[in-house]
């Protein structure tokens, strides 16, 4: 460390729902190509890197004990990751705030894997460039390049390949967390299986909802989104159709579950009916929790 090195950076980084994510069928290398339709929503974990000898990694957060502290953690990999390609060790601490629900949708891991790579920059003075920040994103998974841009974008391809888009207004969320999460992979192959012998078109970003994004219009926008994976989350876990009927019956616009899942996003008319919501989902006994969040907020930040 030289005398001008910073002893600790912090990098916020948000959540994200999928306001549409239409999936193609499976590819040759097992991944599916995606239209995913990025919202960064204003929920955030907060990854501190500072000075250390080896590689390490602390969690705190009500969701702590289910977060991986070894070189698994996408935090870690990211470390790693930035270190091989500037020839250098990976001598750092990274501490996780995690407020991301864990493996519930919402990009809480590739949020972590984004937040490491920006702070171990800054923290290392390795000074990679935009384009070699992106690069390492989709190295480390197919919604990291998202975590680290934020805002709402389209993503091609596997989910990496980002086209900025324009929201032309703040939207108002509420999520309900499931008891329990899902695993990405299980998700996708119950895809495969409820559609197999079909014939699944290849994806494509529905116009209506980008004008409804662009145009900052709740109503339409509920009426354009769509998620195809919901019913392979569902029939994973079939406790989430009470959520979304819950959630609707208290006055959601429209109701969908997030990404994988199991995390339920429910898209309201402003801030007051998001709050009616977030009181009544608890209520209802059918989830665990739920939290209010607007987008677009702004990817991985550098706060301290
Ligand atoms: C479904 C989505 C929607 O945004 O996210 P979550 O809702 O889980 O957060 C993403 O496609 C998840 O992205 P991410 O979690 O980064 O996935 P990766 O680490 O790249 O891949 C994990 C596994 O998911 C499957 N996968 C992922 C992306 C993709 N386009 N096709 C796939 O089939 C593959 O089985 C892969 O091995
Ligand atoms: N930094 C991290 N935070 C949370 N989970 C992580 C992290 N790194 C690796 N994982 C692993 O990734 C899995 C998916 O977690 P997460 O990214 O929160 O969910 P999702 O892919 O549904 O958005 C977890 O079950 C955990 O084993």
């Amino acid at each position: 460390m030289t005398p001008s090195s910073p002893r600790a950076v912090t990098v916020r980084v948000p959540a994200k729902v999928n306001v549409q994510l239409a999936v193609g069928a499976a590819r040759a290398d097992g991944f599916h190509d995606l239209a995913n339709v990025f919202l960064a929503v204003g929920l955030y974990d907060e990854v501190t890197a500072a000075p250390a000898d080896t590689l390490t990694i602390t969690c705190e957060g009500p969701d702590a004990g289910q977060v991986p502290l070894d070189r698994t953690n996408l935090a870690a990999r990211a470390a790693e990751l930035l270190a091989a390609r500037h020839g250098i060790e990976p001598r750092v601490h990274l501490h996780i705030a995690k407020d991301i629900p864990v493996a519930g949708g919402m990009a809480g891991g590739s949020a972590d894997g984004a937040g490491a790579l920006l702070a171990c920059d800054a923290l290392w003075g390795t000074g990679a460039s935009r384009e070699e920040l992106l690069d390492i994103c989709a190295e480390l998974g197919s919604d990291v390049p998202f975590s680290l841009v934020g805002g709402a974008a389209l993503g091609t391809g596997r989910g990496e390949r980002l086209t900025p888009l324009e929201a032309g207004g703040t939207f108002h969320w509420v999520f309900a967390v499931a008891d329990g999460g899902l695993s990405t992979p299980a998700v996708y192959r119950e895809f495969d299986r409820l559609t197999e012998g079909t014939d699944v078109p290849a994806p494509e970003a529905s116009p209506a909802l980008l004008d409804a994004l662009r145009a900052g219009d709740a109503a339409a926008l509920a009426k354009a989104l769509s998620n195809d994976l919901q019913p392979a989350a569902l029939s994973l876990f079939p406790s989430l159709a009470a959520t979304l009927e819950a959630g609707t019956k208290a006055g959601a616009l429209a109701a969908l579950v997030s990404g994988s899942g199991p995390t339920t996003a429910f898209l309201a008319a402003d801030r007051e009916s998001a709050d009616r919501i977030a009181e009544a989902l608890p209520a209802s006994g059918t989830c665990r929790a739920a939290r209010v969040a607007a987008g677009p907020a702004p990817g991985a930040t550098v706060t301290g």
